[in-house]
């Protein structure tokens, strides 16, 4: 059994879950402790404990720390990219690209530990000067979902301890295998024992614990909005300081004059690859009439050239959905969307592959309307829709008319469209000619509307949300 870490020590639990391999339902990754209220208050107050030793120490400490966990996770990206697709059901390729991004994570927060800045101003009274400081927040929860289980955990976890916090991480109970190996290689450096814990276990237990907590400073969540709102209750009520990644509903516009070849490859790459399970995956195909046709055909025979199977084998393009609760949902949304009338181009069934598996042909659905169900709701699967609409002006009027705003794309080779769209289209993330997934890890992260709330992560403005703002007035 896989451990919980509290306070420096691995802790067994009397209850455990199973960790499953989506690709193949006979191989059991291991079994994950699973943590109590107890064992939660316990991880609070050591990371409550720990706080002020590792807010004392040097930021050239810290990042010390931080780069010798990056770079650990940089070396063995291979292995931990191999049991990340095991365990998630990313390929190979993803699931290495995904570790190789959370070890540049922390390197990259490694430096930021020594940049973080204050400023100096002058008083409106003479005689006085300001100082403006950052402090750290003090204990900082996780709750992270399972379909970015290396990356996530470690865009939360880097800036929250390059600026002086401690860490209580509740990993997804459907993919807690490679935070265990994140908390295992922290396990092994120099923090003060509590700096970092690890408390595994359901969301409705362990993780409403955490959050439940009331002497936790801060909460950074990822995930569904039914949590993310329900969190946020719980947040105000205590006054804990949180941030909000509640998924999206991402447009991919293609226009008339796009290279209708890198059209069909940033489609297919934005909505369905990483089998869909991305909340900035492109799940809304918004195509001009004049492309229409031909982009349609061709999507349909690249969707015929991808292989889904086993996420391990190298020859897999699109591996399992995570779980076949999963599975079935996103059946009765494919249903859902056939009894609107939308029309199956192609896939919408289960796909048989050597091992059993929860395996799903990638869907393309024609003639829909932003109206339908499949248009408005996340389905977190390889299902994209198409919508065919006059020109550019309509097109930028159905990708905005979504409760969700994260990414946003266009393919078109026109500045002056891509150029407006840029400044009008509602979201966060705007991506030209490129896929709406796939992002950078030194810029912001985040969107607008019911996407996402609070300060951004990711990048710079990481520092936002992980410290407190000190005014300080000085008189002579
Ligand atoms: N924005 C994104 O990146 C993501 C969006 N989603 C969307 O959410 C849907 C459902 O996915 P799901 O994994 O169930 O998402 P959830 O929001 O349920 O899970 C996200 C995290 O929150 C935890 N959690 C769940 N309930 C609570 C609670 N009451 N208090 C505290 N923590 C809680 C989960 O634990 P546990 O999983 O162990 O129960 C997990 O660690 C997907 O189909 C997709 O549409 C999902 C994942 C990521
Ligand atoms: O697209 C990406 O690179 C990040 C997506 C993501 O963070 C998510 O799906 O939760």
């Amino acid at each position: 059994m896989k451990a919980n870490y509290i306070n420096g020590q691995w802790r067994e639990s009397d209850a455990s879950l199973p960790n499953i391999n989506p690709s193949d339902l006979a191989d059991k990754v291991d079994d994950f402790a699973v943590a109590t209220g107890d064992d939660v208050a316990e991880a609070v107050a050591a990371a409550r404990e720990a706080a002020p030793a590792w807010a004392g120490l040097t930021p050239q400490a810290r990042a010390d720390i931080l780069e010798t966990i990056g770079r650990e996770i940089v070396e063995r990206k291979q292995e931990l990219g191999d049991l990340l697709a095991r365990e998630e059901g990313k390929t190979l390729a993803e699931g290495i690209g995904e570790v190789n991004r959370a070890g540049q994570i922390f390197k990259y927060f490694a430096g930021e530990a020594l940049r973080c800045e204050g400023s100096i101003l002058d008083s409106i009274r003479p005689g006085v000067s300001v100082e403006v400081t950052r402090e750290p927040l003090g204990v900082v929860g996780a709750v992270t979902p399972w379909n970015f289980p290396s990356a996530i955990p470690a865009w939360k976890m880097a800036p929250a301890l390059a600026f002086g916090n401690t860490v209580v991480l509740k990993p997804a109970e459907w993919a807690p295998a490679s935070a265990w190996a994140l908390i295992d290689i922290c396990s092994r450096t120099d923090m003060p024992a509590g700096t970092v814990n690890l408390v595994m276990g359901s969301g409705i237990d362990t993780g409403a614990a955490l959050v439940g907590n009331p002497d936790l400073n801060a909460l950074s969540f990822t995930g569904s909005r039914t949590t993310g709102n329900h969190i946020a209750k719980t947040c105000l009520a205590q006054n804990t300081k949180f941030q909000l990644e509640m998924g999206g509903k991402n447009p991919l516009i293609v226009l008339d004059d796009a290279d209708l070849d890198q059209a069909v490859k940033v489609a297919v790459n934005g909505a369905f690859f990483s089998s869909g399970q991305r909340c900035t995956a492109s799940s809304r195909l918004i195509v001009t009439e004049g492309i229409h046709d031909r982009f349609v055909s061709h999507l349909k025979e690249a969707l015929a050239g991808l292989v889904v199977g086993d996420a391990r084998d190298p020859s897999t393009h699109i591996g399992p959905v995570i779980d076949g609760r999963q599975l079935e949902k996103i059946l009765a949304t494919i249903e859902e969307g056939r009894r609107e009338g939308a029309r199956l181009v192609f896939g919408g069934d289960r796909v048989k592959a050597a091992k059993e598996g929860h395996y799903l042909s990638p869907t393309l659905f024609c003639d829909t309307h932003n109206t339908m169900v499949i248009n408005r709701e996340e389905i977190f699967g390889p299902v994209a829709t198409v919508q065919c609409v006059k020109n550019y002006e309509e097109a930028l009027a159905v990708a905005n008319d979504s409760e969700y705003g994260l990414s946003a794309g266009i393919c078109t080779n026109s500045l002056k469209f891509a150029n407006h769209f840029k400044r009008h289209a509602q979201a966060g993330m705007i991506m030209v000619n490129l896929p709406t997934a796939g992002v950078d890890y030194h810029v912001p992260f985040g969107g607008t509307k019911q996407s996402s709330y609070g300060h951004r992560e990711q990048g710079r403005e990481a520092i936002g949300f992980y410290t407190s703002v000190k005014t300080t007035y000085l008189g002579c």
